[in-house]
């Protein structure tokens, strides 16, 4: 089967980065969310971004405007039952997500195809509550997406070939790298990344090292991009602990036990940059620590 347009339900910082790589490689995109504020700034958010892009000359001017006449966005979950694919990139909860297919079920056509952004959760259980597991997947960018070379593929227990190879074509016209992973807790990025993250958190909350100094070490020590506490801000301390937790309820293993400084965070809504605080305060001129 070959997919042409695609609904993509949420439009937060996974949402908006997945509708501008579709809409710049051709697609034809609908961008959902419950919330029209969050569509009105997704959509500014991938104005910028392209524009950006367009300053540092690896696009045009035109194919910005092109683009972005490609997305329409909607508070409708009924308005993406046309779409051949639908990509869900909602809250990382697992009853959001099993609301959002229920929700979807009557208006989609018979052949659509739906993936699932998750970071996490198992996608055969998605996909079983669904009356079309064979037409389910998982298919996790990252973040942030523009950016970000791979695209991780997970293949529920039901899933079929047809689905699979429709999919895996998506990716190649998107211009990314597909890794596949088995369809076990986290899949292979954050089984690795956020266990990492969550050891950066006890470090910090056991006094190894002060926010700052844990940052340095890892970006002057190992040579990462950004520091793991101000990578963690970046994803998302809610979506960190979501994860974590179902690392830990899925392969019960006190190893992957959430620090409990992280679930403080998470209680005071100091959920990183999309609130403007979470182990930096993003407020002022230059993140600082918030404590
Ligand atoms: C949680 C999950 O389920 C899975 C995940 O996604 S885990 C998270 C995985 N992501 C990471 O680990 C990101 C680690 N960080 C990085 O790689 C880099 O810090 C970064 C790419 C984000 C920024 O790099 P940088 O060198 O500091 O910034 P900068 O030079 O300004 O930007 C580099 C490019 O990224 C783009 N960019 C930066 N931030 C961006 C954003 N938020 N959205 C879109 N594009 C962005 C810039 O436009 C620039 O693009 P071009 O090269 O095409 O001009
Ligand atoms: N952050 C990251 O680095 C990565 C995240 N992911 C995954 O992508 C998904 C989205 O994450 P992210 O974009 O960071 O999260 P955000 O919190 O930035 O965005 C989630 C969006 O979904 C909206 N939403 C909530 N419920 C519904 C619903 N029923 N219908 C439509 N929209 C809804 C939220 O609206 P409101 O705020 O109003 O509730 C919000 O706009 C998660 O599954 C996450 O695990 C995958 C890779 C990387």
């Amino acid at each position: 089967m070959t997919i042409e347009t695609v609904g993509v339900v949420g439009a937060g910082q996974m949402g908006n980065g997945i509708a501008h790589v579709l809409a710049v490689a051709g697609y034809d995109v609908t961008l959902m969310d419950v919330d029209a504020q969050r569509l009105e700034a997704g959509l500014a958010r991938i104005g910028a971004n392209l524009g950006r892009q367009v300053a540092r000359g690896k696009t045009s001017e035109e194919a910005k405007r092109l683009a972005l006449g490609r997305i329409r966005t909607t508070v409708a979950l009924q308005d993406l039952g046309a779409s051949d694919l639908i990509i869900e990139a909602a809250t990382e909860r697992e009853s959001v997500k099993q609301k959002i297919f229920d929700e979807l079920a009557p208006s989609l056509k018979p052949k659509t195809i739906l993936t699932t952004n998750t970071s996490s959760l198992s996608i055969t259980r998605l996909a079983g509550r669904t009356s079309r597991p064979e037409q389910f997947m998982g298919l996790h960018f990252m973040n942030p997406v523009p950016v970000m070379q791979l695209v991780e593929l997970i293949r529920g227990i039901a899933t079929s070939r047809e689905t699979f190879e429709a999919v895996q074509a998506l990716v190649q016209r998107l211009g990314k790298s597909a890794v596949v992973a088995e369809d076990y807790p986290a899949f292979i990025v954050n089984r690795i990344l956020i266990p990492m993250i969550n050891e950066a958190i006890y470090t910090l909350h056991e006094g190894v090292g002060s926010v700052v100094d844990i940052d340095q070490s890892m970006k002057l020590g190992a040579n990462h991009p950004m520091g793991p506490l101000e990578l963690a801000d970046f994803i998302g301390l809610d979506t960190c602990l979501a994860i974590m937790s179902v690392l830990h309820s899925g392969l019960a293993d006190t190893k992957y036990r959430p620090c409990p400084l992280l679930v403080k965070y998470v209680e005071a809504g100091w959920l990183g940059r999309k609130v403007g605080r979470g182990f930096y305060d993003y407020r002022g001129e230059v993140p600082v620590p918030s404590r």
